[in-house]
């Protein structure tokens, strides 16, 4: 006997349980199913996680910098790497109490622990349990991608989840990928004092950014004593002692190289193996994504996909907004669409990087008309006030409408400051309007304005 649900949430990462939470306070009785942990990736081991480990590997830079802020520290600076963790174990666990707690209270909710599988279009197995809905939502999330190299799986490779228990200071930490994973954590374990080398089959660092912002990216890393192997794929992995032993190709020449850990950042792959979706009628794409309308519904009526799973963002800002999308769609019969929305992320190096809009290599393929100007953080004052001038800003506009097409902000405080930004380009303003503003100093954001007057037509 199946039992009877308005609906079904399969996955709690960051939009199920905010759509639960939406359904069962408009009375619909809801099934949530999460087979590991409330609030998936973001809160366990991808955003709350890494950004707590990054504010203690600051903490770690800032100590042995005090020197030149004229403070001084006696003896060496250390870090203790259970206390990092159990800092970040703390911060994690009070994210998923909250949640938990949230959803424990709302009386239309039923929040079932296991794997959710399709039996048809309107019916879900967990474990024994069955259960039906004429609506059915979709979150499932991401994992990390592990390649098939050989010797892979006879290593102890680590990936962002297995990262999460590491307790220990890694003598040298090999790290595959150099994308937002990789330097995250490349720069991360550098301030707290393991070597790192950092392997990318590309020729730069963050290679969806321009050439430019690429660079900059590469030399704040390596003066803090990451090492980048770049156009390098790996071979074979074997044991080697307590750690591992990389068989490495860069180019037409064999390499070696050994390290005491090995993370693996190349990707991820949709979690879409497990639903059984052909007994639902659907089909994923060559990647494993779910393919959704600018509504977030399936091929199949009364199903829909939110979240990286459906391709169409992979951070949990765009998966809780593919939230607010389905929930006033669906609840408050609103007709939102994803078409639109203004990519925007952050890289969160130190100092970071914002990022909203086109690349200055997406708007010179678009063909259209248009302006850039780009200011080296070393001219803004704040930035010389704290000792931190690395980085630069750059800032596209169309050439006609005056309108921002994009904007990179590498440098302190880029993923906040970034934001001024994007509430232009959501509001259609033209950027005179901010080279207009009075704005506050001495902040980065008052050498926005300083950067509009000097835009200069992309050749
Ligand atoms: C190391 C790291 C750092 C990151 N940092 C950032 C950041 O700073 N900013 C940012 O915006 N994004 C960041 N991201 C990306 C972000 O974590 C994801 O985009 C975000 O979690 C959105 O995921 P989601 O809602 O699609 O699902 P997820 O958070 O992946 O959750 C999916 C959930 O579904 C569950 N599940 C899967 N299959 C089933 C099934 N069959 N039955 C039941 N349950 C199932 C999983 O257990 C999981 O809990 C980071 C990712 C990583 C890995
Ligand atoms: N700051 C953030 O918002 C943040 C932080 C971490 C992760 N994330 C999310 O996680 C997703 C995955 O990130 P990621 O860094 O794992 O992957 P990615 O897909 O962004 O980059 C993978 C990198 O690995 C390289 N690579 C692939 N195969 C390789 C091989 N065999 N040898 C050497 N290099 C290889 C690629 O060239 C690329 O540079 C991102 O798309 C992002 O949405 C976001």
């Amino acid at each position: 006997m199946s039992e009877q649900f308005d609906a079904i949430v399969i996955g709690a990462g960051q939009s199920g349980p905010f759509l639960a939470a939406k359904l069962a306070g408009a009375g619909r009785n809801v099934a949530l199913i999460e087979r590991e942990h409330l609030g998936g990736t973001c809160v366990n081991d991808g955003c709350t996680p890494t950004k707590t480990l990054v504010a203690s590997a600051r903490a770690a830079w800032a100590a042995r910098h005090a020197a030149q802020f004229g403070v001084m520290v006696k003896g060496p600076v250390t870090v203790d790497m259970a206390a990092v963790k159990a800092r970040k174990d703390k911060v994690v666990g009070a994210s998923v109490k909250s949640l938990t707690d949230w959803l424990g209270s709302l009386k239309t909710l039923d929040y079932i622990k296991g794997e959710g599988s399709f039996v048809s279009s309107s019916e879900v197995k967990v474990g024994k349990r069955v259960l039906t809905a004429p609506q059915i939502f979709i979150n499932t999330g991401a994992t990390a991608s592990v390649p098939d190299w050989s010797g892979i799986r006879s290593v102890p490779y680590l990936t962002n989840t297995s990262m999460m228990n590491v307790d220990t200071l890694p003598g040298h930490l090999i790290i595959i990928g150099a994308s937002y994973i990789g330097l995250e954590f490349a720069q991360m374990y550098a301030r707290f004092g393991s070597k790192v080398t950092v392997i990318e089959r590309g020729a730069r660092a963050a290679s969806r950014e321009d050439p430019d912002v690429s660079a900059a990216i590469r030399g704040i890393l390596e003066a803090e004593g990451v090492t980048f192997m770049f156009g390098t794929t790996v071979e074979a992995v074997a044991k080697a002692g307590h750690g591992v032993l990389l068989s490495l190709k860069c180019g037409e020449r064999l390499a070696s190289i050994e390290g005491s850990h090995l993370l693996v950042a190349l990707g991820r792959t949709p979690n879409t193996g497990d639903l059984n979706l052909g007994a639902a009628g659907i089909e994923t794409d060559a990647r494993g994504y779910i393919p959704v309308d600018d509504h977030l519904r399936t091929k199949v009526k009364g199903i829909w996909a939110m979240g990286d799973v459906n391709g169409r963002g992979a951070f949990t800002h765009t998966s809780y907004n593919d939230f607010e999308i389905v929930a006033d769609n669906v609840v408050d019969g609103g007709k939102r669409s994803v078409a639109g929305r203004i990519p925007v992320y952050g890289l969160f190096i130190d100092p970071p990087l914002g990022r909203i809009g086109m690349s200055e290599a997406e708007v010179r393929k678009s063909g259209r008309k248009a302006l850039m100007g780009v200011m080296p953080m070393a001219r803004v004052s704040r930035a010389k006030e704290r000792g931190e001038t690395q980085g630069l800003m750059k800032v596209l506009v169309d050439a006609e409408s005056k309108q921002v097409l994009g904007a990179a902000i590498l440098g302190i405080g880029g993923d906040e400051i970034v934001h001024s930004l994007l509430q232009l380009m959501a509001a259609g303003t033209p950027y005179t309007t901010m080279m207009h503003t009075v704005h506050i100093h001495p902040t980065v954001t008052e050498l926005i304005p300083t950067l509009l007057a000097d835009l200069k037509p992309l050749e």
